[in-house]
Parts: structure tokens; C-alpha cells; sequence
């Protein structure tokens, strides 16, 4: 490293100060440090609340009522915010409202302690001008009563202040004269919607016009001192709030010692959701201003159906204020939320039964994600939360009770021959390919200790397909496996109803799952904690059987086949051959594409040939050891 690289080495002859330029930061802080022109209006009614609360401070006894005013004027494109504070003195204006970065307020809550105070960098009024032409800022200071100021300013870098009469009572109005692409702003409709939400925690009436009811007058239930009628506050504002959705329940998220001071209300929406959908709607207030109205990363992956709103000091606003800082509060207030929903779904399923019900019916997918990703939730709702089965939903308890003990539950997606002997039988089977019902009912077995048959693994088959009364000997399954198995085929000797069914080719569904949950694409559509745990389990198989081709020793055409073979009859290689492309045609027809369609039903006809191209000459059999086409082309001599 060169000498004059070290730190510390610069001569102080040779510091100079930064020369900043002044027009480009306020154009930077005025239009690109926000990213709706509607933080203009929440910092600007921020200042006229900061205000009050400085007039409380400083003026005790004051009797002025404490209120809020915003008028729109569409025709004159301008919008002004009126408050009956603080207001401002000529060198209050000189040294907080024009200077950018310092403002009264930070020193007020430094020296004071008061936490309701909401300015801390000195730069949200400059955002007026990221909306604004002109600002007006015409103000009369509660110190001096008698006097008034008025500040102008176009652009921000420049401003003028000069005498003016004074108000009426102390105070401030700041008026905007819009630029034209943000005429929208002063359509007093709009006013209402936007600042109720900005609003709604805010302690201090905001009215917009001349409304004589405050857009911010739904009562806070945190606030309440009303337990009886708790639920039902919460409910409401929670129904005010939730733009989207009704909501079905609400709970309390309340400090946690040591960890968070949040405090708010959570609620489950409603509105259906479905395994990937992630309706997660989180507005966190400081101060009781509006932060971040989409702050979903505060809640778990698998609340997808949680709204809410809570409020803490101690989290730390971007200078923007529209994002917090990912410090260790917010880690704690993650974990309490996470805590919350858990705690507020174990009530609702004590105190509110009917919408735990509808929770339940409702959201019953995310809910099955859920209960894999926390212990608690799993515990909550391994007995209440409905499974889709071939019946309808059903219970993981009904299930179980259905099937004579055991959960029955399909890896494939629908159909296939195992399914259809249990839909025979009458047993409900849990429909496996539906996100997380594999990894639940895994769970639930293992848990309540009972059976799971898995239908499509080997060992859900063989629930179906038992043993042979006789094993087979080596040399004629591989005679078998040889004539009657493709690729990727393995060939199991057994035994099984209807008796009149020679064999049956059973896709692996295990395999299938695997290379369903190994494909890229499964993380963007199942949370990662179920993904996790999905791909544990099919980690037990390679993939490399792709279907087993279960071979019927009970049925009459196969005893007959094997016998043939025994006695070296020449007709058991065309025998098989049938056997084979009757496989395939059922396999077709059952909606599992295996071997060749076209080549099995050829196969079918050149086996007739075979069969009875012997019959006109009197020949009992034809040569075992010419193939199918040689005995046509014999035939055709
Ligand atoms: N309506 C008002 N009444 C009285 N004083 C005001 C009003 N609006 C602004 N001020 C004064 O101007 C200062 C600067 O305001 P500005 O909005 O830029 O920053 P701030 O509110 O202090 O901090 P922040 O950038 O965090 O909002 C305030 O600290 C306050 O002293």
C-alpha cells in the first residue's frame, strides 16, 4: 500500500468540505426516494400530527382543539393540509422547514422522550415537491400568536418567506399546486380511501373537506378497554381494514417481553387459497403512521391467508419510510407473529367453532402445508383438517376409520387399476398428488400410529397383489419376464382379484413422484418446508422400475400358459405374446401410455394367425421355434 493511501495521513492543510449540490439532492430526495406520489400526503399530515404533539408539549394548557383538515380543489389543482399545532416562528422556518436533513422534531422526542412524535430525518417535506409545482406553507407560531409567515417555494432550492396576517388560532396550512400529472390527487374521493389507511392509527380526527366525520374514527381494538365486546371491535376493524377479503376470525399480536412491543391484529381471510397461492397482506405502522402496506415477509411462508396490521416503535424505517431494516427486531417481531397465528388459531378453534369451520373448509390445502412447517399447527389440526379423498374431504380420522384402520392414499393422479379395486371395495383413498396430502398423512401415521398404504409404491401394492401358492422357479420367471415385460418393467408373480385377469402393469407412482418434486419447477410451487420433507421421502427410491407387471398365477389363462410351457409346447411363446399386447391395450386404455399400441394389436392378429394356421392341415401345433411372421410366411407358400 503507498503512503498516501493510509488512513489517517491526510494533512489538515489539505481538507476541504464537500460542496453539495443542492438542486440535484433535492430533485433526487423530491422524486426518487419515494415510490408512490402518495408518501407526499402521508409525510405532510405526519408534520400536522408532530405538530400537535409539539403544542401539547410546549403549551399545556392549550384549549385549541386538536384536529386535522385536507381539502382537495380539483378545478384549482391544489391540495391543502391544514392542523391547529405547533405552527412555526420566522427562524423555526429558516432552520428546520428549509433545511434539508435537520427538522424539529428528532430534537423534541431527544429531549422530551415522547414517543408519539413521528418526523426523524429532516426530509419528508421536501416530498412535496416530488407532487407539487408550488408549495405554500402559511403558518402562525403558538409562541407568537400575533404574527404570520409565509413561506413559497418552487421547486425547493430556492424559497422566499414573508410577513403575512396571522391565522386565526396557531397553526399551520400547507398548500400544493399540483403539477398536472398529479391532478388526481385532489379528488377529495380519493383523499378519503388513501388517508384512511395512512391514517387509521393516527390518535389526532383527519378529515378530508368538510366532512364532520374523521376518516381515522374506526376504533383501534388494541386500544379498547372493553373486553366484552373485544372480539367483535376486532372483527370490525379487521373487516374496515382487510380490503380484499372479509374477514373469518381475528386475533391479538401482543408484546412479547424481552422481544418485540408490537401490538395489532391478525386475521384469517377469507376467499379460497389454494396450495401456492400466498395472499399474505402485513401493513405495519410506527408511530401510527403507515410504513410499509406490504410487508408479507414479517408473516411465514404458509400463512398465505393471514391479513393484519400491527404497530411497533422499535422498528427501523429505510429513510424512505416505505421498508424497515432487517435488524433483530424485526427478526423477533417475525417470530412473534409466527407465534401469534398459532396462538390465534388455537383460539378460534376453542372460542369461535363456526368459523373454525369455515377456516378450516376454506383454506384446508394451506392449512395441510402449514401443519408440516410448525409442530404446533400439526398437533392443532391433524384431527380437523380436511383431506381431498376419492369420497370428498374427509378427515385423516375418517380416512383411517373408512379403510378398516389403515389411510389409504394414491401416489398417482387419479385412476390407474390398484385405485379402481379400492373404489370397488368402497375405501376411500387420499388423493396423494394434492399439495402436501403425501407428506401429512406420512406424518399423521407415523404420529398416530397406524397404517398407511401407499397405492402405486411396491408396498401399497402389495396390500393388493399377494404371493403366489407356489413360487415360481427362477428359470421360468425369467422365461416369463422375458416374454411378457418391457423395459423398465419388472415382473412380480402373484395373486389377485378378479381371477379372470391374466396381469396388470402398475406404474411406479413413486418413481413418478420423484421425478415430479426433482424437476425445477416444484420450487416455485410448493413452500420449501414441504418440499424438504417430500423429497426425503422419495429419496428411498432410484426410479430406475418405472412399473411392475403384476402377474396373475391364480388366473386360468396364465395356469394354462405356465403349463404349456412345462410341457414344451410349441404354442406358449404365441400364447405369451398375446398375454403381452393384452398388457399393453389395457395399459392404453387405463391412461398409462406403455410399449408400442400400434405393434401390440399387429401382435394380436399375427397371434390368431398363428393359432389357427395349423387347424386346416390337421397339425396340432406349430414349430416352436419359428417366429410368428415365419409361420405367416410358411402360410402364405
Ligand atoms: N405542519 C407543520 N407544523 C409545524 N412544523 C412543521 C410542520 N411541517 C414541518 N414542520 C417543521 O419542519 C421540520 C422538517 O420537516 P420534515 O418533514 O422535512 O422532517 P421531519 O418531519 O422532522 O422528519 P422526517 O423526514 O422524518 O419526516 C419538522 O421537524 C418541523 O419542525
Amino acid at each position: 500500500m503507498s503512503e498516501g493511501l493510509q488512513p489517517g495521513r491526510v494533512p489538515e492543510q489539505n481538507l476541504r468540505t464537500t460542496e453539495v449540490d443542492l438542486g440535484g439532492l433535492v430533485s433526487v430526495l423530491a422524486t426518487h426516494l419515494y415510490s408512490t406520489p402518495l408518501v407526499a400526503l402521508r409525510e405532510l399530515v405526519q408534520n400536522a400530527h408532530d405538530s400537535h404533539t409539539r403544542r401539547r408539549l410546549e403549551d399545556p394548557g392549550s384549549t385549541a382543539e386538536a384536529s386535522i383538515r385536507v381539502r382537495g380543489d380539483a378545478a384549482r389543482r391544489a391540495i391543502a393540509i391544514e392542523d391547529t399545532g405547533a405552527g412555526l416562528t420566522e427562524p423555526e422556518i429558516h432552520a428546520y422547514l428549509a433545511t434539508v436533513g435537520t427538522g424539529y422534531t428528532r430534537l423534541l422526542r431527544e429531549v422530551t422522550g415522547n414517543q408519539e412524535l413521528i418526523g426523524a430525518f429532516g426530509l419528508g417535506f421536501l416530498s412535496a415537491f416530488s407532487v407539487a409545482d408550488e408549495v405554500t406553507v402559511t403558518t402562525t407560531s403558538h409562541r407568537e400568536p400575533a404574527l404570520g409567515h409565509r413561506y413559497r417555494s418552487r421547486g425547493g432550492e430556492q424559497y422566499s418567506v414573508e410577513p403575512t396576517d396571522p391565522r386565526p388560532t396557531p397553526g399551520t396550512v400547507v398548500e400544493l399546486l399540483l403539477k398536472a400529472e398529479h391532478a388526481h390527487l385532489a379528488d377529495e374521493y380519493a383523499l378519503r380511501e388513501v388517508l384512511a389507511r395512512y391514517c387509521v392509527l393516527l390518535p389526532i380526527p383527519v378529515y378530508v373537506g368538510d366532512d364532520e366525520k374523521p376518516v381515522n374514527d374506526v376504533p383501534v381494538p388494541w386500544r379498547q378497554e372493553v373486553p366484552g365486546h373485544l372480539y367483535t371491535a376486532r372483527m370490525s376493524f379487521a373487516a374496515a381494514f382487510g380490503r380484499r377479503f372479509e374477514p373469518l376470525t381475528a386475533f391479538p399480536v401482543d408484546p412479547v417481553e424481552g422481544a418485540t412491543d408490537a401490538v395489532g391484529l391478525l386475521w384469517v381471510q377469507d376467499g379460497g387459497t389454494y396450495g401456492s397461492s400466498d395472499n399474505r397482506d402485513l401493513s405495519v405502522y410506527l408511530r401510527g403512521m403507515l410504513l410499509s402496506e406490504d410487508a408479507r415477509d414479517l408473516l411465514p411462508s404458509w400463512a398465505g391467508f393471514i391479513g393484519g396490521v400491527v404497530e411497533s416503535t422499535r422498528l427501523t424505517p429505510t429513510a424512505s419510510r416505505e421498508d424497515l431494516q432487517r435488524d433483530d427486531h424485526y427478526r423477533a417481531l417475525q417470530q412473534a407473529l409466527t407465534d401469534a397465528i398459532v396462538d390465534g388459531l388455537y383460539e378460534t378453534a376453542r372460542l369461535h367453532p363456526t368459523a373454525w369451520r369455515r377456516i378450516l373448509a376454506r383454506h384446508g390445502q394451506d392449512l395441510l402445508g402449514a401443519a408440516l412447517c410448525d409442530d404446533r399447527l400439526f398437533t392443532l389440526l391433524a384431527d380437523d383438517v380436511p383431506v381431498p379423498t376419492s369420497q370428498g374431504d374427509l378427515t385423516a380420522g375418517a380416512l383411517r376409520a373408512a379403510g378398516g384402520g389403515a389411510v389409504h392414499v394414491a401416489l398417482g393422479s387419479g385412476g390407474g387399476f390398484e385405485e379402481m379395486l379400492y373404489r370397488a371395495m368402497q375405501v376411500p383413498i387420499a388423493r396423494g398428488d394434492r399439495y402436501a396430502v403425501l407428506p401429512f398423512l406420512r406424518r399423521y401415521a407415523q404420529l398416530r400410529d397406524c397404517r398407511l398404504v401407499e397405492l402405486g409404491s411396491e408396498s401399497g401394492n402389495r396390500e393388493l397383489f399377494r404371493d403366489p401358492e407356489q413360487p415360481l422357479s427362477a428359470e421360468e420367471t425369467a422365461w416369463l419376464g422375458a416374454a411378457l415385460a418391457d423395459d423398465g418393467e419388472q415382473l412380480v408373480p402373484a395373486r389377485f382379484d378378479p381371477p379372470g385377469l391374466p396381469l396388470v402393469l402398475v406404474p411406479d407412482r413413486e418413481a413418478e413422484l420423484k421425478a415430479r418434486i426433482e424437476d425445477d419447477q416444484a420450487d416455485a410451487r410448493i413452500p420449501s418446508a414441504a418440499l424438504r420433507l417430500a423429497r426425503a421421502f422419495t429419496a428411498r427410491t432410484d426410479g430406475t422400475v418405472k412399473a411392475r407387471l403384476y402377474l396373475n398365477l391364480a388366473s386360468p389363462a396364465v395356469r394354462q400358459l405356465l403349463a404349456a410351457y412345462r410341457a414344451g409346447h410349441t404354442g406358449s411363446a404365441t400364447a405369451a405374446g398375446l398375454l403381452r399386447s393384452l398388457k399393453v391395450i389395457m395399459a392404453a386404455a387405463s391412461g398409462s401410455a406403455a410399449g408400442d399400441l400400434t405393434a401390440a394389436l399387429e401382435g394380436v392378429g399375427t397371434a390368431v394367425a398363428a393359432l389357427t394356421a395349423a387347424v386346416p392341415d390337421g397339425l396340432s401345433a406349430v414349430p416352436d421355434t419359428l417366429s410368428a411372421r415365419d409361420q405367416q410366411g410358411e402360410q402364405a407358400k
